[in-house]
């Protein structure tokens, strides 16, 4: 972590401001769309094991509603606040955009550290946040979904309270639930999926062959995970992988289903625990600074920063994290000549199957997980074209390129709609 103190709404507000400029509009024209339309902060009193009272900050925040209800994740983590809420649900704006799903963003979060709450008080916790947050959202308002520190249990949790309050079952009020609820077959590899997707993509643009060629992944959650377990599949060689506790590098390729039976045996199984011959142990800064072909960061944001940016080593960087890299590391990676994918195309695939969920959830039907991956392919590889075309005609980078579809989107549907009253 850079020691300069970070603020990743400004990180939305200035890429969005570059996009404006080249898209030739005047502040007035875009204006509304660096301001949430909606911000909530709830104050969640739980009671916890020990017949204590704790309370826990939350939030959710609406950053825009113009092409469609409200959608994305809701974090548990000890760091989340209000500035980093507010940017994430500006990038699920646009990240919706730029894949061109009818959905707005937002997101939400709860101030804590999950691992050190017994799954009772997580349950009470959330319990308790969704009946405060229940007003803002709902199938047709705005709908949460996993992200760091949450899973389908959580989600389950969200729709039974939210259903309680209704009075009747309310499936489409969240995505990424469990099967039995509603979720739907592909969600919870979906994002990793679409990494993997882009990340083909852009090997293949850049012509690069996928076999034998080598890839980083830092964060071994739900997005990391997958990602590495499916570019393994693909052929690539992985040389390191991380989770908060270090890394783990292997100059001949890591044996990524080992790894990963290793995490799922037992909740809490760190990786600094994880040995086996020829495995050596790094820190994440190390492992972000290996040299590989591809590098993968699907951790947190602000991973890749001004004071680390010039030691980066990887050719081709995709975002599977939301905001990895600083603005000003996006500079010292482009004069180096890094090609990076961005987080709003390269995650992506969540929020569209969570859109494929929303779409069973309110018809009653069902989908065949083949149908969920072909559809998510279609619009990841249609959506990966329009960003690298639009990025080659304007000469820009691919971040820049994604902002100017997404941008537009937006303003369009906003100045559609009309100002009112
Ligand atoms: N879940 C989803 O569908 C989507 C998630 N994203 C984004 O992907 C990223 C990861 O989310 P997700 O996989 O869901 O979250 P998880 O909570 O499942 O996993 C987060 C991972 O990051 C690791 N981690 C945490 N802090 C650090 C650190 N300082 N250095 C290295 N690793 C660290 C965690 O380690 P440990 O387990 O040891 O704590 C864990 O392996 C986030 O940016 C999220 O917003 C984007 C689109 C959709
Ligand atoms: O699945 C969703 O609705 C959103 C996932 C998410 O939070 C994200 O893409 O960052």
């Amino acid at each position: 972590m850079s020691t300069d103190k970070y603020n990743p709404y400004e990180n939305v507000v200035s890429t969005v401001n570059k996009a404006a400029a080249i898209l030739g509009y005047s502040h007035s024209d875009y204006e509304a769309v660096l301001y949430p339309e909606r911000e909530l902060k709830v104050s969640v009193p739980v009671c916890m094991d020990d017949g204590s009272v704790r309370v826990f900050e939350g939030y959710r925040v609406q950053h825009s509603t113009s092409r469609g209800p409200a959608k994305g994740g809701i974090r548990y983590h000890q760091n989340v606040n209000e500035d980093e809420v507010k940017a994430l649900a500006a990038w699920m704006t646009f990240k919706c955009a730029v894949v061109n799903i009818p959905y707005g963003g937002g997101k939400g979060g709860i101030v804590c550290d999950p691992t050190t709450l017994s799954e009772e008080e997580l349950r009470r916790l959330t319990r308790r946040f969704t009946a405060m947050i229940a007003p803002i959202i709902g199938p047709e308002q705005d709908i949460p979904a996993p992200d760091v520190g949450t899973n389908a249990t959580v989600m389950g949790w969200i729709m039974d309270t939210y259903s309680m309050l209704k009075g009747h079952c309310v499936p489409g009020v969240v995505t990424g639930k469990p099967l039995e609820l509603g979720g739907a077959l592909g969600r919870s590899e979906a994002t990793g999926r679409g990494v993997m997707i882009t990340s083909l993509n852009v090997l293949r643009a850049l012509q690069i062959p996928i076999s034998g060629t080598t890839a980083v992944v830092q964060g071994m959650g739900n997005v990391g995970s997958v990602s590495a377990k499916l570019l393994h599949m693909a052929g690539m060689k992985i040389l390191g992988v991380s989770d908060v506790s270090g890394g783990l590098y292997c100059e001949d390729g890591l044996d990524i289903p080992d790894i990963l039976e290793y995490i799922n045996a037992k909740r809490g199984n760190l990786l600094e625990g994880y040995e086996k011959e020829n495995v050596k142990h790094i820190t994440n800064e190390e492992l972000l600074e290996l040299e590989t072909t591809l590098l993968v960061p699907a951790a947190l944001e602000n991973q890749i920063h001004k004071d680390n940016a010039d030691r980066i080593r990887a050719k081709v960087i995709v975002e599977a994290a939301n905001g990895p890299t600083s603005i000003e590391a996006d500079e010292i990676l482009q004069k180096k000549g890094i090609v990076l994918v961005p987080d709003i195309l390269a995650n992506a695939g969540g929020v569209v199957v969570s859109y494929f969920e929303w779409v069973q959830n309110i018809q009653s039907v069902s989908w065949s997980e083949e149908h969920v991956n072909e559809q998510l392919k279609t619009i990841m590889d249609q959506a990966f074209k329009a960003v690298w075309d639009i990025s080659k005609e304007k000469e820009t980078t691919l971040r820049t390129g994604a902002y100017l579809i997404a941008v537009k989107r937006v303003v369009d549907a906003k100045n559609l709609r009309g100002i009112w009253p």
